[in-house]
């Protein structure tokens, strides 16, 4: 490589390639940190992560130096006319800003790995900045994570089945909210594999994906949270495992073990069976009254869960719930997305309903 220092010499073809790899992930690398930048500027009106992400920006400029502006060819670059069919599908925020920490992520590793052909400094220092931006990027999601959980109203529960992705993206379509991979029997290695595509999807949409029962598998896959029943680990090891930006769900059947699981920090809990159901064989229903009981106590979102389906929805609903969760309705239904547009609806309605009730007392 030529000497940093005065105007350099021409590189060789081999050191050309290397400066218009640096050149083009410095771009890349800038652009995606001012997508961000403008979300916790304009979304969030969070000035430190604003200021953060400006810095990160202007270090990046810096290091941007004439000799590899000097080597792109646009013109010459194959990979301009590429895009892939997923840029043009950014359904909401959440799948822009995703989309962006991804592609900041992946220019720093370029700039790490190929840095350390030109200067040490650039290698090193784009390898700090990629540990920020992971930081950054869980206190940004993390707490969108609470925002998305509070927000949605639709939760897809998984049954082991043969068309689980294209059931499960139907789904989303007609806009359920979160979905949990809940799979008992499985082999860890597929139910890994079935996660990080699961996981994959829903973000894709815009969805919360969690997984049921297991925090490592959670973590591996980096879900947005794990769902626990009674008799698996407490609320309080899970958060230990888990940390403060990801969503810990809880199971209850009755006003004890809600108050306890809120007294425990779970974000939201599940409430039922209100009906006995074939998914939970030889679980009694905890029934309307245990709704009416959530619709008056809960502090957390709360899920009413167990032989929810269109015909019984608008009882539950009327009973005072306005989330819902289900497992046999959506994953068992002719049209998932029809039947998603129909929680999706009437959970909207009712929201809609409480909101009024509360600010005209
Ligand atoms: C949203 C939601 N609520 C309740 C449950 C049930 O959890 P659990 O009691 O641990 O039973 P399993 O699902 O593990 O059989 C749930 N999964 N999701
Ligand atoms: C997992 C779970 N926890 C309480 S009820 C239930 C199953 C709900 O399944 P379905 O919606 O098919 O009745
Ligand atoms: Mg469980």
């Amino acid at each position: 490589m030529p000497e940093l220092t005065g105007l350099p010499a021409l590189p060789n073809h081999a050191d050309a390639a290397v400066y218009r790899i640096l050149d083009a992930n410095l771009d890349r690398a800038r652009e995606g940190l001012r997508v961000i930048e403008e979300w916790c500027r304009f979304g969030l009106n969070n000035s430190a992560q604003t200021e953060q992400l400006k810095h990160l920006r202007q270090t990046l400029a810096q290091w941007h130096a004439p000799e590899l502006r000097l080597c792109r060819d646009t013109p010459g670059d194959p990979g301009t006319a590429l895009t892939h069919s997923q840029e043009a599908e950014r359904t909401n925020v959440t799948a822009v800003l995703q989309a962006n920490f991804c592609r900041v992520q992946e220019a720093l590793r370029a700039l790490e790995e190929y840095g350390k052909l030109y200067r040490d400094d650039l290698a090193a220092g784009s390898k700090a900045m990629r540990y920020q931006v992971y930081a950054l990027e869980s206190e940004i999601l993390g707490g969108h994570r609470l925002q998305r959980l509070r927000q949605g109203l639709t939760y897809l529960v998984t049954s082991p089945c043969d068309r689980l992705l294209p059931i499960v993206e139907a789904a989303l379509q007609g806009g359920i909210a979160l979905v949990q991979y809940r799979d008992k029997d499985t082999d860890d290695y597929l139910r890994l594999e079935l996660a990080q595509k699961l996981k994959d999807l829903c973000h894709r949409y815009g969805a919360l994906f969690l997984i049921n029962d297991r925090v490592d598998l959670a973590l591996a896959v980096e879900a947005d949270g794990v769902h626990l029943g009674q008799t698996d680990l407490p609320v309080f090891t899970a958060r230990q495992l888990l940390g403060n930006q990801r969503i810990i769900g809880r199971s209850t059947t009755s006003p004890d073990e809600m108050q306890r699981a809120i007294a425990e920090g779970a974000d939201y809990i599940g409430v039922g069976p209100v009906y006995t159901t074939p998914t939970k064989p030889g679980k009694a229903a905890a029934g309307l009254d245990y709704v009416r009981y959530a619709a008056e106590h809960a502090t957390v979102p709360w899920y009413a869960i167990g032989g929810i389906n269109t015909e019984n929805l608008s009882e539950v609903l009327q009973t005072g719930a306005e989330r819902v969760a289900v497992v046999r309705a959506l994953i068992e239904a002719e049209n998932p997305t029809l039947i998603a547009q129909y929680f999706a609806a009437q959970t909207n309605h009712r929201r809609a309903f409480h909101t009024v009730a509360a600010s005209t007392g």
